[in-house]
């Protein structure tokens, strides 16, 4: 006979988590239960006074001396080489800059330069949207086309005329993790580019580019890597491309010489050539915090972690909310899955309204997903148990169905 798993043995597994004392370096305000760091990454509790400082003694009183004096100049390449280990990638490999979006942008255009015969990008169906809406801009101005095809059966839509394959590691509804070294392979055995979004797995799960011999990839600075809302995202370029891979948005910070003002465009040698205006330094300033968090993690230990946590909801959401009307969206197998876990229900949207106002802070993914994002850097078994419980609650008092819980709000 199985023993039920109960609070107490949550509070076990946190007492016995050696990246427990971890959570200390976040501010996480009582009695909020913060299931949400896919979407927005928690402040670092040194961010306020860093910025403070960036702001004050860099700004306010080097002023325009601090490009050189504090370097900001170099921001973007020092921000690469952090996040670079989190990605299985080589220092110089890897820039802060702009959005994912535009990063998106960039590398797209980019690749179909390198591929001029081929005329097709392969997208996923139903993947993040932008990642799409940038696939179909760059196919129009080069006149190619986009094909879309479903996640699990993307390698086998690579043919001879696909020029790039775009495809996101981790479903951000889902959660549905790719194999990055076989879709990689397949992509290249047919002569294709691969691009990777690795917006929601930089910082939750191992990704390792470069024994995935991957190409290029883009990802977000706000979600794991707790940068802040809007941080500046990052973009990779494997070393062995980087010459030939032309910049598509050549602004000034991209050129070889900046401070040259020359009035044809030189790009710069490696990444550099795809920074395009001036970085935002107190942005970039608060990436460089959340980056910092990860100094001295035992990495593996880290996704391990994000692992269990997610478990476990699959667990009590299955033992605890039985009967209820959820059905588990996500992958059940640890190893397929990314750090946040979905639960389908036709009323998600309300429900997850209704935990909300109780502390448990997670989203709602339309149509029907109830989603929620397990952080490993802070985020608690207990919490788990606790967010579990809030919505057994929820469910059994039947409080989500009360009519304000219905509106819509703009963000979801
Ligand atoms: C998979 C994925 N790609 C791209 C983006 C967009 O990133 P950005 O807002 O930096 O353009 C997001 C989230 O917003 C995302 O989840
Ligand atoms: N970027 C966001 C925003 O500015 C507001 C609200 C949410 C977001 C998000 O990041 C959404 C996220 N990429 C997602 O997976 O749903």
């Amino acid at each position: 006979m199985t023993v039920a798993f109960r609070r107490q043995d949550a509070l076990s597994l946190d007492a016995a988590d050696p990246l427990a004392p971890m959570r200390d370096r976040f501010v996480l305000p009582e009695g909020v239960i913060y299931l949400d760091g896919n979407s927005l990454g928690a402040l670092p509790r040194t961010t306020p006074a860093h910025l403070a400082d960036v702001v004050t003694a860099q700004w306010g009183r080097d002023l325009i001396t601090s490009w050189n004096r504090h370097d900001w100049i170099g921001f973007p390449m020092r921000l690469g080489a952090m996040i670079a280990p989190l990605i299985g990638a080589r220092p110089d490999e890897v820039i802060a800059c702009d959005s994912t979006s535009v990063n998106l942008f960039k590398l797209i255009a980019g690749a179909a330069a390198l591929r001029p015969e081929r005329r097709t990008i392969l997208v996923e169906d139903g993947g993040f949207p932008t990642d799409r809406y940038m696939a179909e801009s760059v196919a129009a101005l080069v006149g190619g086309s986009v094909r879309t095809a479903p996640r699990e059966a993307i390698e086998s839509h690579i043919d001879d005329n696909v020029a790039l394959v775009v495809l996101t590691q981790v479903d951000y509804r889902s959660s549905d993790r790719a194999d990055m070294a076989e879709v990689t392979a397949a992509a290249h055995r047919r002569g294709a580019l691969i691009l990777w979004d690795l917006s929601h797995s930089a910082g939750a799960v191992t990704i390792d580019l470069t024994t995935c011999d991957a190409d290029l990839a883009v990802g977000c600075g706000y979600k794991y890597l707790n940068g802040g809302p809007g941080a500046p995202a990052f973009l990779f370029v494997a070393r062995r491309l980087q010459d030939a891979l032309p910049s598509v948005l050549p602004g000034w910070m991209g050129h070889a010489q900046p401070f040259a003002f020359e009035q044809g465009y030189r790009p710069a040698p490696g990444l550099a050539r795809h920074l395009c205006g001036t970085p935002p330094i107190l942005a970039m300033a608060a990436l460089e915090e959340g980056l910092g968090q990860f100094d001295g993690v035992d990495l593996q230990a880290l996704f391990a972690k994000g692992q269990g946590l997610g478990d476990l909801f699959i667990q009590l959401m299955e033992e605890r909310c039985a009967g209820h009307g959820f059905t588990l969206a996500s992958p059940r197998q640890a190893t397929a899955r990314g750090s946040h876990v979905c639960f389908a229900h036709d009323h998600a949207y309300p429900i997850c309204r209704a935990l909300i106002e109780r502390g448990v802070v997670g989203d709602f993914r339309a149509p029907d997903l109830l989603r929620m994002g397990f952080t490993p850097l802070y985020t608690r078994f207990a919490d788990v148990w606790d967010a579990v419980e809030t919505l057994r609650e929820v469910m059994t008092t039947g409080v989500w169905q009360e009519d304000r819980l219905q509106q819509r709000e703009v963000v979801t």
